[in-house]
Protein backbone atom coordinates (compact mmCIF):
# COMPACT_ATOMS: atom_id res chain seq x y z
CA UNK A 1 0.00 0.00 0.00
CA UNK A 2 1.46 3.46 -0.81
CA UNK A 3 2.45 5.56 1.91
CA UNK A 4 2.02 9.67 2.14
CA UNK A 5 4.93 11.77 2.77
CA UNK A 6 4.16 12.19 6.12
CA UNK A 7 4.52 8.17 7.15
CA UNK A 8 8.03 7.58 5.04
CA UNK A 9 11.00 7.60 7.34
CA UNK A 10 12.81 10.93 7.46
CA UNK A 11 16.66 10.99 6.30
CA UNK A 12 17.85 10.44 9.40
CA UNK A 13 16.08 7.03 9.91
CA UNK A 14 16.96 5.67 6.23
CA UNK A 15 20.67 6.62 7.15
CA UNK A 16 20.47 4.64 10.33
CA UNK A 17 18.37 1.52 8.83
CA UNK A 18 20.51 -1.27 7.81
CA UNK A 19 19.35 -2.85 4.55
CA UNK A 20 16.77 -5.85 5.15
CA UNK A 21 18.60 -8.52 3.27
CA UNK A 22 22.57 -8.94 2.43
CA UNK A 23 22.41 -8.21 -0.86
CA UNK A 24 20.20 -5.06 -0.15
CA UNK A 25 21.75 -2.24 -1.74
CA UNK A 26 22.88 0.59 1.45
CA UNK A 27 21.48 3.97 1.82
CA UNK A 28 24.09 6.40 2.28
CA UNK A 29 24.80 10.03 2.91
CA UNK A 30 25.31 10.56 -0.81
CA UNK A 31 21.73 8.90 -1.94
CA UNK A 32 20.10 11.91 1.26
CA UNK A 33 19.47 15.00 -1.17
CA UNK A 34 17.51 12.42 -3.47
CA UNK A 35 15.77 11.08 -1.38
CA UNK A 36 13.13 14.03 -0.89
CA UNK A 37 12.05 13.96 -4.47
CA UNK A 38 11.30 10.44 -3.77
CA UNK A 39 9.40 10.73 -0.38
CA UNK A 40 6.34 11.99 -1.38
CA UNK A 41 5.51 8.96 -3.84
CA UNK A 42 7.58 6.36 -2.86
CA UNK A 43 6.53 2.96 -0.62
CA UNK A 44 9.61 2.43 2.17
CA UNK A 45 10.31 -0.66 0.44
CA UNK A 46 11.29 0.85 -3.10
CA UNK A 47 12.25 4.11 -1.89
CA UNK A 48 15.47 2.89 -0.77
CA UNK A 49 15.99 0.51 -3.82
CA UNK A 50 14.83 3.42 -6.46
CA UNK A 51 17.25 6.07 -5.20
CA UNK A 52 20.45 3.69 -4.75
CA UNK A 53 19.48 2.55 -8.45
CA UNK A 54 19.58 5.63 -9.57
CA UNK A 55 22.62 7.10 -8.19
CA UNK A 56 24.20 4.36 -9.24
CA UNK A 57 24.09 5.56 -13.11
CA UNK A 58 27.67 5.93 -14.62
CA UNK A 59 27.74 8.96 -15.95
CA UNK A 60 30.48 9.00 -18.61
CA UNK A 61 33.51 11.89 -19.39
CA UNK A 62 35.62 11.69 -22.39
CA UNK A 63 39.28 13.39 -22.19
CA UNK A 64 41.06 13.68 -25.39
CA UNK A 65 44.44 14.95 -26.39
CA UNK A 66 47.80 13.96 -27.31
CA UNK A 67 50.28 12.24 -25.15
CA UNK A 68 52.05 14.43 -22.92
CA UNK A 69 49.01 17.05 -23.13
CA UNK A 70 48.38 17.44 -19.42
CA UNK A 71 45.75 14.38 -19.09
CA UNK A 72 47.15 13.40 -15.63
CA UNK A 73 47.43 16.33 -14.23
CA UNK A 74 44.08 17.61 -15.25
CA UNK A 75 42.21 13.97 -14.47
CA UNK A 76 44.03 14.60 -10.66
CA UNK A 77 42.81 18.06 -10.36
CA UNK A 78 39.44 16.68 -11.06
CA UNK A 79 39.65 13.88 -8.82
CA UNK A 80 40.15 16.64 -6.41
CA UNK A 81 37.17 18.20 -7.11
CA UNK A 82 35.42 15.08 -5.80
CA UNK A 83 37.64 14.48 -2.62
CA UNK A 84 39.69 11.12 -1.53
CA UNK A 85 43.39 10.48 -3.01
CA UNK A 86 43.79 8.73 -6.62
CA UNK A 87 45.42 5.05 -6.56
CA UNK A 88 45.63 2.88 -8.91
CA UNK A 89 44.16 -0.81 -8.41
CA UNK A 90 45.09 -2.70 -5.45
CA UNK A 91 47.24 -5.57 -6.00
CA UNK A 92 47.03 -5.89 -9.55
CA UNK A 93 49.16 -5.28 -12.55
CA UNK A 94 52.00 -2.74 -11.55
CA UNK A 95 51.82 -1.32 -15.14
CA UNK A 96 48.06 -0.80 -15.18
CA UNK A 97 47.00 2.69 -16.43
CA UNK A 98 43.51 2.64 -14.43
CA UNK A 99 43.18 4.90 -11.65
CA UNK A 100 40.64 4.52 -8.75
CA UNK A 101 39.58 7.32 -7.29
CA UNK A 102 36.32 7.24 -4.66
CA UNK A 103 34.01 8.57 -7.17
CA UNK A 104 35.47 8.21 -10.23
CA UNK A 105 37.79 5.45 -12.35
CA UNK A 106 39.96 6.89 -14.90
CA UNK A 107 40.66 4.23 -17.98
CA UNK A 108 43.49 5.20 -20.32
CA UNK A 109 42.18 4.15 -23.84
CA UNK A 110 46.16 3.07 -24.26
CA UNK A 111 44.67 -0.18 -23.46
CA UNK A 112 42.56 -0.86 -26.10
CA UNK A 113 45.52 -0.59 -28.66
CA UNK A 114 45.37 -4.08 -30.66
CA UNK A 115 48.67 -4.14 -32.21
CA UNK A 116 51.34 -3.83 -29.32
CA UNK A 117 55.05 -2.09 -30.42
CA UNK A 118 56.23 -5.06 -32.13
CA UNK A 119 53.01 -5.50 -34.36
CA UNK A 120 52.78 -1.19 -34.59
CA UNK A 121 56.58 -1.61 -35.96
CA UNK A 122 55.87 -4.48 -38.62
CA UNK A 123 52.87 -3.11 -40.13
CA UNK A 124 54.65 0.38 -40.64
CA UNK A 125 51.85 2.15 -38.05
CA UNK A 126 51.75 4.65 -35.03
CA UNK A 127 49.84 4.42 -31.97
CA UNK A 128 47.40 7.44 -33.06
CA UNK A 129 46.41 5.29 -36.57
CA UNK A 130 42.78 3.82 -35.37
CA UNK A 131 43.85 0.76 -37.15
CA UNK A 132 46.49 0.12 -33.91
CA UNK A 133 42.99 0.30 -32.07
CA UNK A 134 39.97 -1.89 -30.57
CA UNK A 135 37.39 0.15 -31.15
CA UNK A 136 34.56 -2.71 -31.11
CA UNK A 137 36.22 -3.87 -27.74
CA UNK A 138 36.17 -0.20 -26.77
CA UNK A 139 32.73 0.41 -27.32
CA UNK A 140 31.35 -2.87 -26.01
CA UNK A 141 33.08 -2.04 -23.20
CA UNK A 142 32.14 1.09 -22.45
CA UNK A 143 28.83 0.33 -22.93
CA UNK A 144 28.49 -2.25 -20.54
CA UNK A 145 30.10 0.17 -17.60
CA UNK A 146 27.16 2.28 -18.65
CA UNK A 147 24.98 -0.18 -18.24
CA UNK A 148 26.47 -1.01 -14.26
CA UNK A 149 28.00 -4.08 -15.45
CA UNK A 150 32.14 -5.20 -14.87
CA UNK A 151 34.66 -6.10 -17.56
CA UNK A 152 37.38 -7.66 -18.32
CA UNK A 153 39.76 -5.07 -19.86
CA UNK A 154 43.42 -5.61 -21.13
CA UNK A 155 46.18 -3.44 -20.04
CA UNK A 156 48.56 -2.06 -22.90
CA UNK A 157 52.06 -2.06 -20.64
CA UNK A 158 54.13 1.00 -21.66
CA UNK A 159 57.43 -0.67 -20.31
CA UNK A 160 57.55 -3.90 -22.30
CA UNK A 161 55.46 -2.27 -24.94
CA UNK A 162 53.15 -5.71 -24.69
CA UNK A 163 49.23 -6.18 -24.23
CA UNK A 164 48.81 -7.90 -20.44
CA UNK A 165 46.40 -9.98 -19.08
CA UNK A 166 42.75 -8.48 -18.43
CA UNK A 167 41.85 -6.10 -15.20
CA UNK A 168 38.48 -6.15 -13.56
CA UNK A 169 36.97 -2.85 -13.67
CA UNK A 170 33.68 -2.43 -11.88
CA UNK A 171 31.02 0.79 -12.49
CA UNK A 172 31.94 3.59 -11.16
CA UNK A 173 29.55 6.48 -10.29
CA UNK A 174 31.64 8.54 -12.85
CA UNK A 175 34.14 6.57 -15.70
CA UNK A 176 36.35 9.04 -17.21
CA UNK A 177 37.69 7.34 -20.82
CA UNK A 178 41.31 9.49 -21.57
CA UNK A 179 43.52 8.83 -24.57
CA UNK A 180 44.24 9.60 -28.14
CA UNK A 181 40.59 8.21 -29.47
CA UNK A 182 37.87 8.69 -27.08
CA UNK A 183 35.94 10.62 -29.75
CA UNK A 184 36.79 8.66 -32.91
CA UNK A 185 34.10 6.08 -33.34
CA UNK A 186 30.56 7.70 -33.09
CA UNK A 187 29.00 4.29 -31.18
CA UNK A 188 31.81 4.95 -28.27
CA UNK A 189 31.04 9.27 -28.92
CA UNK A 190 27.34 8.73 -27.94
CA UNK A 191 27.66 7.27 -24.73
CA UNK A 192 29.09 9.82 -23.10
CA UNK A 193 27.54 12.62 -20.52
CA UNK A 194 30.31 15.28 -21.22
CA UNK A 195 33.15 15.68 -23.78
CA UNK A 196 36.56 17.45 -22.97
CA UNK A 197 39.46 18.31 -25.53
CA UNK A 198 42.94 19.48 -24.39
CA UNK A 199 44.22 21.62 -27.31
CA UNK A 200 47.95 21.89 -26.94
CA UNK A 201 49.56 23.84 -29.72
CA UNK A 202 53.06 22.50 -31.46
CA UNK A 203 55.25 25.11 -29.41
CA UNK A 204 53.45 24.69 -25.82
CA UNK A 205 53.71 20.81 -26.78
CA UNK A 206 56.97 21.04 -27.88
CA UNK A 207 58.00 23.07 -24.40
CA UNK A 208 56.36 20.61 -21.98
CA UNK A 209 57.47 17.33 -23.70
CA UNK A 210 61.21 18.97 -23.22
CA UNK A 211 60.52 19.34 -19.85
CA UNK A 212 59.22 15.82 -18.82
CA UNK A 213 61.15 13.95 -21.51
CA UNK A 214 64.44 15.54 -21.70
CA UNK A 215 64.60 16.09 -17.62
CA UNK A 216 62.98 13.53 -16.59
CA UNK A 217 63.29 10.40 -18.96
CA UNK A 218 66.45 11.52 -20.10
CA UNK A 219 66.15 12.02 -24.22
CA UNK A 220 67.81 13.94 -26.35
CA UNK A 221 66.18 16.93 -27.90
CA UNK A 222 66.77 15.65 -31.56
CA UNK A 223 65.10 12.75 -30.44
CA UNK A 224 61.77 15.01 -29.12
CA UNK A 225 61.88 16.80 -31.93
CA UNK A 226 62.07 13.29 -34.38
CA UNK A 227 59.16 11.91 -32.20
CA UNK A 228 57.19 14.94 -32.30
CA UNK A 229 57.30 15.33 -36.22
CA UNK A 230 56.56 11.34 -36.43
CA UNK A 231 53.77 11.59 -34.92
CA UNK A 232 52.62 15.04 -36.69
CA UNK A 233 50.98 13.50 -39.74
CA UNK A 234 48.73 10.83 -37.88
CA UNK A 235 47.84 13.64 -35.24
CA UNK A 236 46.37 15.65 -37.81
CA UNK A 237 44.66 13.18 -39.50
CA UNK A 238 43.03 11.31 -36.57
CA UNK A 239 43.56 12.76 -33.46
CA UNK A 240 42.97 16.72 -34.03
CA UNK A 241 39.66 16.23 -35.95
CA UNK A 242 38.20 14.88 -32.02
CA UNK A 243 38.20 18.22 -31.13
CA UNK A 244 35.07 19.58 -33.11
CA UNK A 245 32.86 16.59 -31.27
CA UNK A 246 33.81 18.63 -27.47
CA UNK A 247 31.63 20.15 -25.06
CA UNK A 248 34.41 22.01 -24.03
CA UNK A 249 38.07 22.62 -25.33
CA UNK A 250 41.30 24.16 -23.44
CA UNK A 251 43.15 25.58 -26.12
CA UNK A 252 46.74 26.43 -25.02
CA UNK A 253 49.06 28.85 -26.77
CA UNK A 254 51.89 30.79 -26.43
CA UNK A 255 51.32 34.52 -25.16
CA UNK A 256 50.71 37.35 -27.29
CA UNK A 257 51.46 39.86 -24.51
CA UNK A 258 55.28 39.24 -25.56
CA UNK A 259 56.42 39.21 -28.98
CA UNK A 260 57.39 36.61 -30.77
CA UNK A 261 57.50 34.54 -27.65
CA UNK A 262 57.81 30.80 -28.21
CA UNK A 263 59.07 29.15 -25.52
CA UNK A 264 55.57 28.54 -23.83
CA UNK A 265 56.80 30.03 -20.49
CA UNK A 266 53.63 32.27 -20.50
CA UNK A 267 50.63 30.84 -21.96
CA UNK A 268 47.43 32.17 -23.41
CA UNK A 269 44.57 29.56 -22.86
CA UNK A 270 41.29 29.71 -24.09
CA UNK A 271 38.15 28.03 -22.61
CA UNK A 272 36.20 27.28 -25.41
CA UNK A 273 32.50 26.50 -24.31
CA UNK A 274 29.69 25.22 -26.48
CA UNK A 275 26.11 26.53 -26.15
CA UNK A 276 23.29 24.20 -25.29
CA UNK A 277 25.03 21.35 -23.89
CA UNK A 278 23.10 19.09 -21.43
CA UNK A 279 23.17 20.12 -18.08
CA UNK A 280 26.63 22.70 -18.93
CA UNK A 281 25.99 26.53 -18.79
CA UNK A 282 29.32 27.81 -19.86
CA UNK A 283 31.12 30.42 -17.68
CA UNK A 284 31.43 34.04 -18.17
CA UNK A 285 32.86 37.30 -17.05
CA UNK A 286 30.74 40.20 -16.10
CA UNK A 287 27.80 39.57 -18.39
CA UNK A 288 26.95 36.76 -20.29
CA UNK A 289 26.80 37.24 -23.80
CA UNK A 290 28.91 40.42 -24.10
CA UNK A 291 32.19 40.93 -25.63
CA UNK A 292 34.57 41.64 -22.81
CA UNK A 293 37.99 42.87 -22.44
CA UNK A 294 39.38 43.00 -19.23
CA UNK A 295 43.16 43.95 -17.57
CA UNK A 296 42.24 43.31 -13.77
CA UNK A 297 43.56 45.78 -11.48
CA UNK A 298 47.73 45.00 -10.40
CA UNK A 299 46.40 46.12 -6.43
CA UNK A 300 44.24 43.28 -6.47
CA UNK A 301 45.95 40.56 -8.27
CA UNK A 302 49.93 40.94 -8.50
CA UNK A 303 51.24 39.81 -11.95
CA UNK A 304 54.86 40.16 -12.98
CA UNK A 305 56.48 40.54 -16.69
CA UNK A 306 54.19 40.57 -19.06
CA UNK A 307 51.09 40.85 -16.95
CA UNK A 308 47.61 39.40 -17.40
CA UNK A 309 44.80 40.10 -19.53
CA UNK A 310 41.36 38.57 -19.70
CA UNK A 311 38.70 38.16 -22.61
CA UNK A 312 35.17 37.01 -22.76
CA UNK A 313 32.77 36.90 -25.88
CA UNK A 314 30.54 35.07 -28.07
CA UNK A 315 31.96 33.18 -31.27
CA UNK A 316 31.26 30.45 -33.34
CA UNK A 317 33.71 26.38 -33.38
CA UNK A 318 33.36 24.78 -36.53
CA UNK A 319 29.84 26.17 -37.11
CA UNK A 320 29.13 25.74 -33.63
CA UNK A 321 27.75 28.84 -31.00
CA UNK A 322 30.35 28.93 -28.34
CA UNK A 323 31.32 31.33 -25.84
CA UNK A 324 35.15 31.14 -25.38
CA UNK A 325 36.56 32.74 -21.87
CA UNK A 326 40.36 33.50 -22.78
CA UNK A 327 43.15 34.64 -19.55
CA UNK A 328 46.92 35.38 -21.12
CA UNK A 329 49.61 35.87 -18.88
CA UNK A 330 50.17 34.69 -15.44
CA UNK A 331 49.62 35.88 -11.39
CA UNK A 332 52.25 35.27 -9.09
CA UNK A 333 49.73 34.78 -5.85
CA UNK A 334 47.21 31.88 -5.89
CA UNK A 335 44.93 33.22 -3.04
CA UNK A 336 44.56 36.52 -4.75
CA UNK A 337 42.53 34.64 -7.21
CA UNK A 338 39.51 35.13 -5.53
CA UNK A 339 39.50 38.39 -6.60
CA UNK A 340 39.06 36.84 -10.25
CA UNK A 341 36.66 34.35 -9.10
CA UNK A 342 34.41 37.31 -7.58
CA UNK A 343 34.01 38.44 -11.18
CA UNK A 344 33.32 34.94 -12.92
CA UNK A 345 29.52 33.39 -13.20
CA UNK A 346 28.32 29.91 -14.02
CA UNK A 347 31.33 28.64 -12.44
CA UNK A 348 29.59 25.60 -11.01
CA UNK A 349 31.20 26.48 -7.59
CA UNK A 350 29.16 25.29 -4.76
CA UNK A 351 30.39 28.06 -2.45
CA UNK A 352 32.38 31.93 -3.40
CA UNK A 353 36.01 30.77 -3.23
CA UNK A 354 35.57 26.83 -4.38
CA UNK A 355 37.88 27.82 -7.17
CA UNK A 356 40.52 29.51 -5.48
CA UNK A 357 40.80 26.91 -3.10
CA UNK A 358 41.23 23.90 -5.07
CA UNK A 359 43.74 25.97 -6.59
CA UNK A 360 45.40 26.58 -3.25
CA UNK A 361 45.14 22.91 -2.61
CA UNK A 362 46.92 21.71 -5.80
CA UNK A 363 49.52 24.19 -6.07
CA UNK A 364 52.46 22.17 -6.71
CA UNK A 365 50.81 21.10 -9.86
CA UNK A 366 51.78 22.86 -13.35
CA UNK A 367 49.64 25.67 -14.55
CA UNK A 368 48.78 26.90 -11.06
CA UNK A 369 49.18 30.22 -11.73
CA UNK A 370 47.91 30.63 -15.23
CA UNK A 371 44.62 29.53 -17.20
CA UNK A 372 45.39 25.61 -17.21
CA UNK A 373 45.00 25.46 -14.00
CA UNK A 374 42.08 27.95 -13.63
CA UNK A 375 40.02 26.28 -16.44
CA UNK A 376 40.56 22.82 -15.67
CA UNK A 377 39.90 23.47 -11.89
CA UNK A 378 36.24 24.99 -13.50
CA UNK A 379 36.08 21.94 -15.98
CA UNK A 380 36.26 19.87 -12.53
CA UNK A 381 33.23 21.68 -10.79
CA UNK A 382 31.46 21.21 -14.46
CA UNK A 383 32.21 17.59 -14.80
CA UNK A 384 30.46 17.59 -10.83
CA UNK A 385 27.33 19.36 -11.95
CA UNK A 386 26.49 17.16 -14.82
CA UNK A 387 26.92 14.20 -12.45
CA UNK A 388 24.36 15.55 -10.42
CA UNK A 389 22.33 16.85 -12.86
CA UNK A 390 22.22 13.38 -14.25
CA UNK A 391 21.20 11.68 -11.64
CA UNK A 392 18.51 14.36 -10.00
CA UNK A 393 17.30 12.99 -13.73
CA UNK A 394 17.59 9.76 -13.27
CA UNK A 395 15.98 9.97 -9.86
CA UNK A 396 13.07 11.53 -11.18
CA UNK A 397 12.34 9.63 -14.06
CA UNK A 398 12.33 6.47 -11.86
CA UNK A 399 10.06 8.44 -9.65
N1 LIG B 1 49.42 23.15 -17.26
C1 LIG B 1 50.70 22.86 -17.43
N2 LIG B 1 51.64 23.81 -17.41
C2 LIG B 1 52.94 23.51 -17.60
N3 LIG B 1 53.38 22.26 -17.83
C3 LIG B 1 52.48 21.28 -17.87
C4 LIG B 1 51.10 21.52 -17.67
N4 LIG B 1 50.43 20.34 -17.76
C5 LIG B 1 51.35 19.41 -18.00
N5 LIG B 1 52.59 19.97 -18.08
C6 LIG B 1 53.85 19.29 -18.37
O1 LIG B 1 53.62 18.30 -19.35
C7 LIG B 1 54.08 17.03 -18.90
C8 LIG B 1 53.02 16.00 -19.27
O2 LIG B 1 51.90 16.17 -18.44
P1 LIG B 1 50.98 14.95 -18.08
O3 LIG B 1 51.79 13.80 -17.59
O4 LIG B 1 49.89 15.46 -17.21
O5 LIG B 1 50.42 14.62 -19.54
P2 LIG B 1 49.71 13.33 -20.14
O6 LIG B 1 48.83 13.82 -21.24
O7 LIG B 1 49.03 12.57 -19.06
O8 LIG B 1 50.92 12.52 -20.70
P3 LIG B 1 50.99 10.99 -21.21
O9 LIG B 1 49.76 10.70 -22.01
O10 LIG B 1 52.22 10.95 -22.05
O11 LIG B 1 51.11 10.14 -19.98
C9 LIG B 1 54.30 17.14 -17.40
O12 LIG B 1 55.47 16.48 -17.03
C10 LIG B 1 54.43 18.63 -17.15
O13 LIG B 1 55.80 18.95 -17.11
O1 LIG C 1 50.65 7.95 -27.56
C1 LIG C 1 50.86 7.20 -26.65
C2 LIG C 1 50.12 7.26 -25.37
O2 LIG C 1 49.13 8.20 -25.33
C3 LIG C 1 51.88 6.15 -26.75
O3 LIG C 1 52.85 6.57 -27.62
C4 LIG C 1 51.26 4.86 -27.22
O4 LIG C 1 50.45 4.31 -26.21
C5 LIG C 1 52.35 3.87 -27.61
O5 LIG C 1 53.05 3.47 -26.53
P1 LIG C 1 54.61 3.23 -26.52
O6 LIG C 1 55.21 4.61 -26.54
O7 LIG C 1 54.80 2.49 -25.25
O8 LIG C 1 54.99 2.42 -27.71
Amino acid sequence: MPLCAGTLPSTKQMLSTRPQSINAPAFSKAHSSFYQVLRASCTRGNARTLIVQATDRTVMIGLAADSGCGKSTFMRRMIGVFGGSPHAPEGGNPESNTLLSDMATVICLDDYHCLDRTGRKEKGVTALDPKAQDFELMYEQAKAIKEGKSIDKPIYNHVSGLLDPAETIKPPKIMVLEGLHPFYDERVRDLYDFKIYLDISDEVKFAWKIQRDMKERGHSLESIKASIEARRPDFEAYIDPQKKHADVIIQVLPTQLIPDEKEGKVLRVRFIQKEGVNFFKPTFLFDEGSTISWIPCGRKLTCSFPGIKFFYGPDTYYGEEVSILEMDGQFDKIEELIYVESHLSNTSAKFYGEITQQMLKNSQFPGSTNGTGLFQTIVGLKIREVYEAVVETTVKSAV
